[in-house]
């Protein structure tokens, strides 16, 4: 029965794409289940879980601190159980406290079928790592993160890509963050993630000292950090890159966008999004819905919708 046939777990499907030393796994950045489903409908075969866009859609807050182990765990859980062939990489920020933290972090993310996640080294009272005046850790306490996540990973049965994220670079320098990158990979995280790259050479360094480790780039649109292509992203070395911001502020312009019409003219036109309801649910899976249930004999939608 086609049921029966084992698939590949999401964190193994990520660990061969992420192996592939000629291919750059491209991640948009999805922030609910409308936007991963839209990401999936797109046919990307990999998604980010962006925490900045969890807390201005789920908190309707800044990327600033605020979102909690329970908000981001069950928006990744969420997300990434619409589609299981598709693996997620999620963002952790410092993992929301001490090691036992860290511990309980990633056991959720893995029980929620995470495939991989990434802990930073600013502190809990973080900020997105495109704003100024960061506060860092320090180098032991980040390790011990790092080291308690290795640790959980291999404590429970299954497995999660544990990605390192320094923040570093901004107040400390390119040495010193690439030190701490070194020094996760040591301990066992299998991803180097250095946050606000400011230049071109910067990027093609941390991929030549980090190599064979394999190395993520932040595109975050009017970031710090240089535009690149994802052509130009994997000829400098990166084996991922992720657009974090790019559905938020799509939507984001959009809402705006169609807002302003309905206040200033009392109408809704035609060209602000006159589509029929069944088209955005199709993109949300009603057709399987539909064949779930007639399948299990109910004659629920019989007659369509
Ligand atoms: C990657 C990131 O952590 C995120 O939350 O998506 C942010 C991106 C952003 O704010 O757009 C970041 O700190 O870089």
């Amino acid at each position: 029965m086609e049921n029966n046939i084992i698939q590949p777990s999401p964190v193994e499907i990520l660990r061969k794409q992420i192996a592939d030393e000629n291919g750059i796994v491209v991640c948009p950045g999805v922030y609910d289940g409308l936007s991963a489903r839209v990401a999936l409908h797109a046919g990307f075969k990999t998604l980010y879980m962006t925490g900045s866009g969890t807390a201005v859609s789920r908190l309707g807050m800044p990327d600033i601190g605020l979102t909690s182990l329970n908000d981001m765990k069950q928006n990744a859980e969420l997300i990434a159980n619409l589609d299981t062939s598709v693996p997620l990489i999620a963002d952790a920020d410092t993992g929301f406290g001490g090691a036992l933290m860290v511990g309980r972090t990633v056991a959720q993310y893995m029980r929620a079928g995470v495939a991989a996640l990434h802990l930073e080294d600013q502190v809990m009272n973080k900020r997105c790592g495109h704003l100024r005046n960061k506060e860092l850790v320090s180098e032991d306490e980040f390790l011990s993160r790092i080291r308690a996540a290795v640790n959980m990973r291999s404590q429970l049965s299954g497995d999660i890509v544990i990605i390192a994220r320094t923040d570093t670079l901004q107040s400390l320098g390119f040495e010193v963050a690439l030190d701490r990158l070194k020094k996760s990979i040591a301990i066992g995280a299998d991803v180097a993630f250095l946050e606000g790259i400011r230049t071109i050479e910067q990027a093609r360094t941390a991929c030549r000292e980090l190599h064979p480790t394999p190395v993520l780039y932040n595109m975050v649109q009017g970031g710090v950090s240089p535009h690149l292509t994802v052509a130009q992203a994997k000829e400098l070395g990166f084996r991922v890159i992720i657009y974090p911001a790019i559905a938020s502020r799509a939507a984001y312009m959009a809402i705006t966008k169609a807002m302003n019409v309905v206040r200033e003219k009392g109408d809704f036109p035609e060209d602000t999004g006159h589509i029929p309801p069944s088209e955005m649910y199709r993109v949300c899976g009603l057709d399987d819905a539909i064949k779930f249930d007639l399948a299990a004999g109910s004659n629920t939608y019989n007659g369509g919708i």
